[in-house]
């Protein structure tokens, strides 16, 4: 689903940002890519959203191969995609459901499917009694949950997210690192950037490890550090 070949980024010809990167990530697979402050974390995920290009090298997703991609073709994309955030990034002027709705409003759904999945997917995150608290109402592990209903209301292929409990205290990042692992043992492919050492240990899923732009480990069932 998603395949880096040789894929290199560099940033106004400065140092690499990214370096000779080749990675295979299937459909339904769960994965962390870890690694500290400047490995290259957030490029690669602009890589992947196509806010970026590669400065050598191919990325494919889906069989597409999004180097090639023209600019009318980008918000399909994208469309592909949900996007999860550290600090959440919801409206403040909007309640839960409207947050909600809203992202299925500008991708042009019918009223009558809003309202009929919106509910869905609020049960699905466990708020369905906050339709219709406002953002500033909520804890953070909330604010989150809302977030990730938001990232998957459109059924992405691919949920990406970028921190998601960098806000967040241990319990409710746990209970987040569940929610995702639940959405993708519902078949979406789920990548997840972190530092979130104890949460990584605790998930064992694959883990693919940036340190200075390079990867330096790709390993299944792995932990946040290499075990000794
Ligand atoms: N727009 C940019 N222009 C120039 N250099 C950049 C730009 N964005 C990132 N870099 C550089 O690329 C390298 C990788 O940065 P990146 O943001 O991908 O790391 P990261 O792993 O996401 O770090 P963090 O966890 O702090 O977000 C760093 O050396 C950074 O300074």
């Amino acid at each position: 689903m998603i395949k880096f070949e040789n894929v290199s980024k560099s940033y106004k010809g400065e140092k690499f940002a990214l370096e000779d990167i080749n990675i295979d990530i299937k459909k339904g697979e769960f994965v962390f890519l870890v690694g500290s402050s400047g490995a290259g974390k957030s490029t690669f995920i602009k890589l992947l959203l196509k806010e970026e290009s590669p400065t050598t090298g191919r990325i494919i997703i889906n069989d597409i191969d999004t180097t090639e991609l023209s600019r009318r073709k980008i918000p399909k994309l994208r469309r592909s995609m949900g996007v999860v955030f550290q600090d959440f990034r919801l409206l403040p002027n909007k309640t839960v459901y409207e947050n909600i709705a809203f992202a299925m409003e500008i991708t042009g759904n019918k009223a009558k499917d809003i309202r009929r999945k919106v509910p869905t997917i609020l049960s699905m995150v466990g708020l369905s009694d906050k339709a219709k608290s406002y953002p500033s109402e909520l804890s953070g592990g909330e604010q989150q949950r809302v977030g990730i209903a938001r990232a998957i209301i459109n059924n992405p292929a691919l949920l990406i997210a970028d921190e998601p409990t960098g806000n967040l205290d241990p319990k409710n990042a746990t209970e987040i690192m569940k929610l995702l692992k639940d959405i993708n043992n519902r078949g979406t492919t789920v990548l997840v950037a972190t530092h979130a050492k104890d949460q990584v240990d605790k998930m064992m899923q694959r883990v693919i490890a940036l340190d200075h732009g390079k990867l330096v480990r790709d390993v299944e069932r792995g932990l946040y550090n290499d075990a000794k």
